[in-house]
């Protein structure tokens, strides 16, 4: 099938409206990241850590989309307990956790001083 390119961007919009709408941790996210970046823009972040916080937020945001579609994929093709499945789903859970961390130590170093 040719597909062309507004047809892989409707098809990847279509991943993300998939994701929110399924996994309640991306809609934290996000909600996390739109109060993050008001935040930011009301304490003037200079554009420089603006760009820190937005490349964090899509951290984030990019191993919650990769993590669901790895769920997915287990759902799929390993319905029934596997060692590995649960090893595929407990690692990429992890990469979520692993950004989730890196956000909160940033958000600590950008908003903290500023804040108090
Ligand atoms: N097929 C499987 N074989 C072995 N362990 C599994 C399997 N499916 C899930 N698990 C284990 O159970 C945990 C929870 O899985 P579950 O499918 O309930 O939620 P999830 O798909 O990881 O996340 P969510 O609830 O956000 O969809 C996994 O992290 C994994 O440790």
């Amino acid at each position: 099938m040719r597909r062309t390119f507004f047809h892989s961007f409707q098809y990847a919009w279509q991943g993300v409206v998939y994701c929110l709408k399924t996994q309640r941790n991306m809609r934290i996210h996000l909600l996390m990241a739109i109060s993050a970046c008001g935040l930011g823009w009301r304490l003037g972040l200079p554009a420089g850590e603006m760009a820190v916080l937005l490349l964090t937020i899509g951290l984030v945001i990019v191993a919650e989309l990769l993590n669901t579609a790895v769920e997915k994929l287990v759902d799929l093709t390993c319905p029934h307990y596997h060692p590995l499945a649960k090893a595929a789903k407990d690692t990429a859970a992890g990469a979520v956790l692993a950004a989730a961390i890196i956000a909160l130590a940033v958000g600590y170093y950008l908003f903290v001083p500023r804040l108090f």
